[in-house]
């Protein structure tokens, strides 16, 4: 052990030392290119002014960006120390079998302490100690986080734009004023019925319409669409009424945006909805109110206005949106960089809205701004003037066990939606979420989530993999698997009427096939056709965790595609055939496609313009790729355009985020991996609106990606949570 200290101090004490085990590191896969890259470049520039940085200034910088591509903010030296330096890195990973492995980061780091810590980053060029971090060091040191300087700048901006925003608007601050009465009476219209328990989405719009900035977070179902569009409408009659202070009589120019077009795409549906289903005839200003909620949602990037081969954005600090309030939906997979970009593009009276469920995975990218936010949600503590305010504007009496003296102001600013409106007690898809998200203390997750699948509920099955694996996931995944299910499938109601029992990737194609238009029907034939092939492909989706493997979408896609084609359902598995499910992987622009979408190639005659009008060439069959439009229509792209796509029978639950689909098949891989967590598995069951199956080759692998959460470093929840750092925003309500 000695010899071995012995060693790792010279590794530490040599930079070309430690350069060789960075790059070895990245040769074996542990560490991207660009983490040792970032170590050299700084080796360079700091001796290039002749003040060298010491190797574990190095090795400090290589880990901060190994843990950003892991999405955390930054590297946490405490944490290192208590939890393991090797766990808290997840170094070696775990799907690493690589028998002739050098150093491991315990080995190196044995035996470093606080001092040498401090010693090593005391290098004014290149770090910079919280308070001066204005200048451009690379990298930012404050107390036991290290920050790559861009994101110590995204954290710093997202806490001090929410810091000043997190105060009650001074025209709703009295309860009695003009501004909360009428509010109330708004919010009185809208829910009218008063039950005796609290109506918490009443509660959220009270909560969210007090104040600049405000979350409201809850599960599936729980009603967060529902919800904005009342806080919506109960916001423009206010400023219709002329009550918020603003110009008397002008609607709010309200913005809806989530992070991806698939999120968008389904957010507008949704929305169009409730807007339509909103009973208005309680407020005064009546169906005006109505015309005033937008439906259209976009995306993120396009509302900000995205700028090709930039990171930056059209809108910003110097160029804000014009808009009032801006609702950001699906907001737990906004990373911290565009919830940075995001709020700094807010004009400085905007509110900020975000929805979401802050229990599914967090971004890809570094940061999990929605769940650190939420992370006091469930027990609210809410202060006793917040519980008043809201007993005197929404009638809700909060129940006392949720009131803190000390409760902070970002926990007046987020609601937690507690009843879930479309997985009653008799779903099994709602119960098994529930154990899995927050299982009882006492007993192992797995025991309460074998207890929910094994109980017969109709709408779940759990397909133990044993022979003939292969067979059996490619069986399950085209015919639907009915026959898992209790009673085949059969028999289930929804809204009193009769339910097909689950789908597999047969249907979509047995669409594509039997109602496919005859070659001389007009164009919208044609479209009506693609339109309903790409509604019959939501109705099933296969759902993994893993990219690559057996159990992976390298592995999946072809097993499927190949048992498809010897079904006769599709002709070919490679290439461009008709039936060929694909997810565009990169913003494009140009054709107006997100990362998330879903389109089918299709086979389907020409199109030509003869005497100014397209008509279909029955005699030239063309493929071409239906997307789903905005409008409810269909978009054809050439596939040959299309550069960014991968066939997707197969989806990562990370792709799947802010996407449902009627029946969700969810496989785990065979063994265990870091991506593995709760979240991961509770993301993947939400996705199942009617049907959940699931298929586990190795039910150990359940039970411990069940005890496994996944933890993000940080500083936001932090700084948001001390008191201390929000006693300069305490000092008085906001103007409008
Ligand atoms: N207060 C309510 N009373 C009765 N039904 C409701 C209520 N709120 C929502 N619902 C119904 O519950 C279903 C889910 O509501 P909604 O779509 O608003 O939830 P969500 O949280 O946005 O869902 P998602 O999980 O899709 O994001 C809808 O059918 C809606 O009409």
């Amino acid at each position: 052990m000695s010899d071995q200290r012995t060693d790792a101090r010279a590794v530490l004490g040599q930079t070309e030392s430690l350069m060789a085990v960075l790059e070895q590191w990245v040769a074996l896969g542990w560490l991207r290119p660009l983490d040792s890259a970032l170590a050299r470049f700084l080796d360079d520039e700091a001796r290039a002014a002749g003040q060298p940085a010491s190797p574990l200034l190095l090795l400090a910088a290589a880990l901060t960006s190994h843990q950003l591509g892991r999405g955390h903010v930054c590297l946490d030296l405490a944490l290192m120390a208590r939890e393991g330096f090797n766990d808290a890195l997840s170094l070696p990973p775990e799907d690493d079998d690589n028998p002739h492995r050098h150093w491991l980061p315990s080995e190196l780091l044995a035996g470093i302490g606080d001092r040498d810590w401090a010693q090593a980053l005391d290098h004014p060029l290149l770090v910079s100690v919280d308070d001066q971090a204005d200048g451009q060091r690379p990298l930012v040191h404050h107390g036991s986080r290290l920050y790559l300087k861009r994101y110590w700048d995204y954290e710093q901006g997202v806490f001090q734009q929410l810091a000043t925003r997190l105060r009650p608007l001074a025209t709703l601050e009295d309860p009695n004023g003009s501004g909360a009465r009428v509010l109330a009476q708004a919010l009185a219209a809208l829910f009218p019925v008063t039950a005796a328990a609290v109506d918490w989405q009443r509660v959220a719009c009270g909560n969210a319409a007090r104040q600049g900035f405000s979350v409201i977070t809850g599960g599936p179902g729980t009603g967060k669409t529902t919800t904005v569009v009342k806080l919506l409408a109960a916001l423009q009659a206010v400023a219709i009424a002329g009550a918020d202070g603003n110009a008397a009589g002008r609607a709010l120019r309200i913005r809806l945006a989530a992070p991806t077009g698939k999120a968008a795409a389904r957010l507008n549906e949704s929305i169009a909805g409730a807007v339509s289903r909103l009973d208005l005839t309680g407020l005064p200003e009546g169906e005006a109110v109505r015309e005033t909620i937008p439906s259209e949602v976009t995306t993120l990037h396009r509302l900000l206005g995205s700028i090709p081969g930039s990171r930056k954005f059209r809108h910003h600090r110097d160029n804000p949106l014009l808009v009032d309030v801006l609702v950001v939906d699906e907001a737990s997979m906004v990373d911290l960089e565009m919830m940075a970009r995001t709020l700094e593009a807010l004009p400085t009276g905007g509110r900020l809205i975000l929805l979401g469920d802050k229990d599914q995975l967090a971004s890809v990218d570094a940061g999990a701004v929605l769940g650190e936010l939420c992370q006091r949600a469930r027990q609210a503590h809410y202060t006793p003037a917040t519980v008043a305010w809201l007993q005197a504007v929404t009638g809700d009496r909060v129940d006392h066990s949720l009131v803190d003296d000390a409760g902070c102001r970002l926990d007046q600013a987020i609601t937690l939606l507690r009843h879930s409106y479309r997985f009653d007690a008799a779903s099994g898809i709602g119960q098994l979420a529930r154990v899995v998200n927050d299982p009882e203390p006492g007993s192992p997750a797995m025991a309460q989530a074998r207890r929910i699948l094994d109980a017969g509920y109709a709408d779940l099955a759990w397909v133990p993999l044993g022979q003939d694996t292969d067979e059996r996931m490619a069986r399950h995944c085209i015919n639907g698997g009915a026959e898992q299910f209790p009673n085949d499938g059969q028999g289930r109601r929804q809204r009193d009427q009769p339910m097909p029992p689950p789908d597999g990737y047969r249907h979509y194609l047995e669409v594509m096939r039997d109602q496919q238009p005859a070659a001389e029907a007009g164009i919208t034939a044609w479209d009506d056709w693609a339109a309903g092939v790409l509604a019959a492909y939501g109705r099933f989706q296969l759902l993994c965790a893993l990219r690559r493997g057996p159990f992976g979408v390298e592995g999946l896609n072809p097993l499927i595609a190949n048992g498809l084609r010897q079904a006769g359902l599709i002709r070919s598995a490679e290439g461009w055939f008709p039936g060929r499910p694909v997810l565009v992987t990169r913003n494009d622009y140009s054709l107006g496609l997100m990362n998330g979408d879903i389109g089918i190639a299709l086979e389907l005659p020409a199109r030509q313009w003869v005497a100014g009008q397209e008509r279909v060439d029955p005699a030239h069959l063309v493929t071409r790729v239906a997307f789903p439009a905005m409008d409810g229509g269909v978009r054809w792209v050439l596939p040959s355009r299309l550069q960014e796509v991968e066939t997707v029978f197969a989806m990562t639950v990370h792709k799947s985020q802010g996407s449902e689909f009627e029946h969700t098949c969810l496989v785990l891989p065979d063994r265990l991996n870091p991506v593995l967590t709760r979240e991961l598995v509770y993301t993947g069951i939400t996705r199942a609106r009617s049907w959940f199956s699931l298929l586990l080759p190795d039910q150990q692998v359940l039970a411990e990606a069940l005890e496994r959460r996944v933890t993000r470093t940080s500083g936001l929840g932090e700084w948001l949570l001390s008191a201390s750092r929000l006693t300069d925003v305490r000092s008085g309500p906001a103007s409008d």
